[in-house]
């Protein structure tokens, strides 16, 4: 078992794709942009489950479970949301040997399958807010080249879809849930995240508004969504039908009361979070997996013993690593032990570091002595020492360490490439230096393609990345940390445009 034979700045999709391989994460199938999800990816999916399945029951939000399957007449339902994905639905159109009398949409989101049932589910105020919410895959039958995690044909998600009886209430609540999203990603998976809102052109056409959260790959350069939370407005309450009678009107006897539309949203949260950390944590050893989402946090290797080593040596020694363990295990550390025989420490060094686990602890007959553990760290070179009585307090100490050492160093390379540009000459020149781009923007979408249009490719002598296909660069999010007041009378950085900007809005080339 070699390590990983592409380096992270050769042919990063290479790279990308031996790290996931090697690291046992993900496995291909016959079918394109269709993966498996081996035990290491699927462990880490199962901590951000735990993680948000704790948060959202304290806010009220039940689990269930929708049909995979959704009529045509359903997805019809509501119109213009569909039109705009069409190409992107896969359909059943046979069951066994005989064909369908209707087709079969496989769902790509649930938007259509859970609101028909909502509209009998909400009769009155008394039923709100009514939260629902489901893990389960979607499949969109995109043809953009696939990436696994990042975009693929079948992912998992949760998708959460609430009603209530205000604007403000619900609005509340996708703040919340975006809130929960940043929460993964940077207490989890150590992968810092800008909060803002998407604009008109990049919203979603069925959402009021949308939230989101964008993260930044280094290694290429570019923006990613991360995860979005929406107000649908009362838009889809009309289209299917979901209301409920006005409990602040006061009615004469026997007057009928006014019927009025809830307010709803629906957030959604992808294993595209996965490639997201495995890009931004990984090195040229393998996987570098935060120590919050580790499987195995430590892994303990025997060393220093040679054919030399008498057979009580070597036994006090396993015994003394099986009590090493057991402290371990004690103070609620995630550990292994490598006693495999007939494999050097080096081989097995190099399989724990593929596999991407936080901490490995080198005990051999000298540390024994020394009545101490060798410690070497999976995010930083170079080797220290604990001693043995305290390792109960010191190891997971320093998994704490490397997880907050890891967001910060991520945290502060999105902030290096976070650069606020005031003029259209630095726009492609700082774009093409791998950041995204803080600019002053009228908001406005069709000046938003055109400045999409114009940073598309290089500009004289400024070779752009080969790797990033010469693709434009798109409004991202409008951040709500705003870098500064947007002076008088600034103008949209498009030059192009002459419109006043309005605020401050993040561009990148983006996956
Ligand atoms: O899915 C959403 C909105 C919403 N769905 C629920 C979770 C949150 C959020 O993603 C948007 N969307 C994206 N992609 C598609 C559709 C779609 O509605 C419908 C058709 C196929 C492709
Ligand atoms: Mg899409």
């Amino acid at each position: 078992l070699i390590g990983i034979t592409e380096p992270k700045d050769g042919d990063l999709s290479e790279w990308y794709q031996q790290v996931i391989l090697k690291g046992d994460m993900l496995e291909f199938t016959d079918i394109p942009g269709c993966y498996i999800y081996q035990p290491a990816s699927y462990r880490i999916w199962e901590f951000i489950q735990d993680f948000f399945n704790e948060r959202i029951r304290k806010m009220g939000v039940k689990n269930c479970y929708f049909p995979l399957f959704i009529s045509e007449a359903n997805l019809q339902r509501e119109k213009d949301h569909i039109e705009g994905f069409a190409a992107e639905v896969a359909w059943v159109t046979e069951g066994g040997k005989s064909k369908l009398e209707k087709r079969l949409a496989v769902r790509p989101t649930s938007e259509t399958a859970m609101y028909s049932f909502y509209s009998k589910r909400i009769r009155s105020h008394r039923d709100l807010p009514l939260k629902m919410n489901q893990w389960n895959n979607v499949v969109r039958w995109e043809f953009k080249h696939a990436v696994p995690f990042l975009r693929s044909r079948e992912f998992l998600w949760q998708e959460g879809h609430t009603a209530h009886l205000t604007e403000e209430e619900a609005g509340k609540e996708v703040m919340e849930i975006l809130d929960h999203y940043a929460s993964i990603y940077e207490d989890l998976l150590a992968v810092p995240v800008v909060k803002g809102q998407k604009t008109k052109n990049e919203q979603f056409p069925g959402a009021y508004y949308t939230k989101t959260i964008e993260g930044y790959i280094p290694a290429v350069g570019r923006g990613i969504q991360a995860a979005t939370s929406h107000c649908l407005g009362q838009h889809f309450a009309k289209m299917f039908d979901i209301t409920i009678e006005d409990p602040k009107q006061d009615v004469k006897e026997g007057e009928k009361r006014n019927k009025i539309h809830v307010w709803q949203n629906s957030w959604g949260f992808t294993t595209r979070s996965i490639g997201v950390m495995v890009l931004i944590h990984g090195d040229n050893k393998g996987l570098v997996i935060p120590p919050r989402v580790a499987e195995v946090q430590v892994v303990i290797v025997p060393v220093g013993v040679t054919a030399k080593t008498s057979a009580e040596a070597k036994e006090k020694l396993y015994n003394e690593i099986e009590g090493l363990r057991t402290v371990l295990e004690d103070a609620s550390v995630r550990v292994e032990t490598d006693m495999r025989e007939g494999y050097s420490p080096g081989y097995k060094f190099n399989d724990w570091e593929l596999k991407g686990v936080p901490l490995r602890l080198e005990f051999g007959p000298k540390d024994s002595q020394n009545g101490v553990v060798t410690t070497s760290r999976r995010d930083k070179d170079g080797k220290d020492t604990i001693p043995i009585p305290d390792v109960a307090k010191k190891v997971p100490e320093l998994l704490e360490t490397i997880q907050k050492d890891m967001f910060n160093k991520a945290a502060d390379e999105y902030a290096a490439h976070r650069k606020i540009v005031r003029q259209w000459s630095d726009f492609v020149p700082t774009l093409n230096d791998k950041n995204v781009l803080l600019v002053p923007h009228c908001l406005g979408g069709p000046c938003e393609d055109q400045i999409k249009d114009d940073s598309k490719g290089n500009i004289e002598g400024q070779e752009v990345d080969a790797r990033a296909p010469s693709m434009g660069a798109k409004s991202l999010c409008i951040p709500h940390d705003q870098p500064e007041p947007i002076a008088e009378g600034t103008k949209c950085i498009n030059p192009k445009c002459g419109q006043n900007a309005e605020k401050w809005v993040m561009f990148g080339r983006s996956y």
